[in-house]
């Protein structure tokens, strides 16, 4: 399958957002990042907002909730009309129950790891998510440094997802672009969220598309999807 680009839409001009969505036609999905101020300390947009989003688009919309309260409010995403749904680690006292909750919903559900939660804990959970999503940023805000450190995490994910052979998909978040995606798809990620490399440009459709055929050309020679 070829590689996931995912706009994230906190890096579009929010005074405009159903043309943002349209900039980005032939993106696989809409990234949302739904911030509280709280589990991180910034503020963006909630239900109401995506409710809106999903009415402008026929881009699916994928919600990353970086809220405290996850399994209280990740199932009011779904009905929202988000396509999939990331709740974090961190703030999900019953992640297992809110997973099952997204997909009895009907969207994809998803996990999320900040960059200093390992993965490890979380192995036997991996069969209940469709999605894994490693931060390779601290969560809060766009624009930020790639964080190589994350990419033996990235790696160790994916040897989780082959030794278990599941089908779920391994994204990541934060400081994607033409410098890092490659190293990212040869660490074994599949799914690839971009802000700031995608809507900083002059032609956000364009970036979707020359960000893609690059992870799409590393994944093809790396080690993780020839064994696959
Ligand atoms: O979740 C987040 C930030 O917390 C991300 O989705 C960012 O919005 C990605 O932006 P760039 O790092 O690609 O500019
Ligand atoms: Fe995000």
């Amino acid at each position: 399958m070829a590689a996931q680009i995912n706009p994230s839409i906190l890096s579009a001009d929010f005074s405009r957002l159903a043309e943002e969505a349209r900039a980005v036609e032939g993106a696989d999905w809409l990234h949302v990042d739904v911030m509280d101020n709280h589990f991180v300390p910034n503020l963006t947009l909630g239900v109401p907002v995506v409710e809106a989003l999903s009415r402008a688009t026929d881009i699916p919309l994928d919600c990353h909730l970086m809220i405290e309260d996850a399994d209280r409010w990740a199932p009011q995403y779904v009905e929202a009309g988000a396509g999939s749904v990331t709740f974090h680690a961190e703030a999900a006292a019953a992640p297992v129950r809110t997973a099952r909750e997204i997909r009895a919903k009907g969207a994809r559900a998803s996990m999320a790891l900040k960059p200093a939660t390992p993965i490890e804990p979380y192995e036997d959970l991996l069969p209940e998510l469709d999605m894994l999503l490693i931060m390779t940023v601290e969560p809060g805000f766009g624009g930020q440094a790639f964080l190589d450190i994350m990419l033996p995490k990235i790696r160790r994910t994916r040897e989780l997802i082959s030794k278990h052979g599941l089908e779920m998909w391994l994204q990541v978040d934060g400081g994607v672009s033409a410098s890092t995606i490659e190293r990212c798809a040869e660490a074994g990620a599949d799914v690839f969220v971009a802000g700031s490399a995608v809507y900083g440009t002059d032609d956000p459709a364009a970036a979707v598309r020359m960000l893609r055929s690059q992870a799409t050309e590393a994944t093809a020679t790396a080690a993780w999807a020839c064994n696959h």
